[in-house]
């Protein structure tokens, strides 16, 4: 979801509500982390699992504040753009848009690959068999019309998405929690491996996490207001996190990790993990919330994420907000990601990790950067700063820079990836 078209700009900041904000967080990152996290994180099992997230939200919430503590030296209203041209020079500005479109780009591709895995998953329980690039398509042009609708529509349809994903997740998760055999998420057998999976992990943790092209948004929507930020920050990232945890509460205390490889082996796709959680459910109500948890949740980040895109590309090609220039935006936007649906449907898990990779620049690396250089550049400022001193600022770097090689080493197949 984003805010960048909130027009309210006028009203006092004090009139903005701080739970608006968070769930504007929350809502971005809550996302195809559902799906990933659960078979990425199998290897490690449930104990690892918890120790990871908690580590990766504290440095993705870091990064964010010190991306808020850059942006409070500008007008409310500047986009990450003009901090990363003003702060760190050209060079910078085109390796952060460059990784900002493709992350974009990427994660549209995979949610069109969920989307269409989910959405055949559901179509099957009707009856109704589909290819599942068909089913793809379906998706993406579905949402893509309320797109090109307008903004409007957008933020309308995900208002009704999150709500419905609050309560279909509630309703899920406390049968789901009431199922729970706590014994298959201590599973600790002295004989296997676990931690060394968390290396090429951390990847999808890291884009489960992201959230941060909405950090310029809040700025605009709620003045210069650096406390109520930091608010809806925490909190926001903190319903993430919460939100994952029990879901792999959920997920790995009702599915064996045994049966994991054979997901794995599937493309470890959201219709494929789905399926197995509903093997394991007798009751077909909950089937029914689950898989419309799991539509709503994918639907919603696409929307969020390409409605980002959509205004992105606008900009950048100067398309004019007009019926023939919304069609030329919509063309560059949704036919290279529909395209890649086609060609490779199941390709959810990969495109995830290829979007950590781009993410580790523009949603870590640059914003600690930024802050280095603001307070080099303003060393008398009494504004917003991130307390911890720069000691944590290469702290967090350091995480990205270690995700990204992770990336590259599960790539080259040299890390233990679980199978
Ligand atoms: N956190 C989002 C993905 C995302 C990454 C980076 C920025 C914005 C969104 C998800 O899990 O779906």
């Amino acid at each position: 979801m984003t805010i960048q078209h909130e027009g309210g700009q006028t009203a006092s900041p004090q009139a903005k509500s701080l739970l608006g904000g968070a769930m504007i967080i929350a809502g971005t990152t809550v996302g195809a982390g559902m799906f990933s996290l659960p078979v990425v994180g199998a290897g490690m099992w449930f104990g690892w699992s918890l120790v990871m997230l908690v580590g990766i939200w504290f440095c993705m919430l870091m990064s964010g504040l010190y991306l808020l503590e850059a942006n409070l030296h500008f007008k409310p209203g500047a986009s990450f753009d003009t901090l990363t041209k003003e702060t760190l020079g050209q060079f910078w500005r085109v390796v952060n848009g460059l990784s900002i479109a493709f992350v974009l780009y990427i994660l549209s591709y995979a949610y069109i690959s969920g989307g269409g895995s989910i959405v055949n998953h559901s179509l099957n329980s009707i009856g109704v068999e589909l290819p599942q690039s068909v089913a793809g398509l379906v998706f993406a042009l579905v949402l893509a019309a309320i797109v090109v609708i307008s903004t409007k529509a957008v933020d309308r349809i995900t208002t009704v998405m999150l709500g419905g994903m609050v309560i279909t997740f509630f309703l899920a998760i406390g049968n789901l929690l009431i199922e729970v055999d706590f014994s298959k998420l201590a599973q600790s057998d002295s004989q296997a491996s676990y931690l060394p999976f968390m290396l090429a992990a951390l990847p999808f943790g890291l884009t489960s996490f992201g959230y941060h092209g909405n950090v310029p948004s809040l700025v605009k929507y709620y003045g210069k207001d650096g406390a109520k930020i930091t608010k809806a920050i925490f909190i926001g990232t903190g319903i993430a996190l919460l939100i994952y945890v029990c879901w792999l509460v959920a997920t790995m205390g009702n599915i064996d990790r045994s049966i994991f490889p054979d997901i794995i082996a599937k493309g470890g796709n959201m219709g494929v993990l789905v399926a197995a959680l509903s093997d394991v459910i007798e009751s077909t109500w909950l089937n029914n919330l689950l898989t419309l948890f799991a539509n709503l949740a994918v639907a919603s980040s696409f929307l969020g994420v390409t409605l980002g895109l959509f205004d992105f590309l606008a900009d950048l090609f100067g398309f004019d907000d007009s019926a023939t220039g919304r069609a030329k935006t919509a063309a560059v936007t949704f036919i290279p990601p529909t395209i890649l649906g086609l060609l490779f449907p199941n390709g959810f898990l990969i495109a995830i990790g290829f979007a950590a990779l781009a993410a580790t620049i523009w949603a870590v690396i640059v914003p600690g950067l930024l802050a280095y250089k603001v307070r080099k550049l303003y060393p008398n400022s009494d504004g917003f700063k991130v307390p911890g001193g720069n000691g944590i600022i290469w702290l967090v770097i350091a995480f990205g820079v270690i995700t990204a090689a992770c990336h590259l080493l599960a790539m080259a197949d040299i890390l233990p990836v679980y199978k």
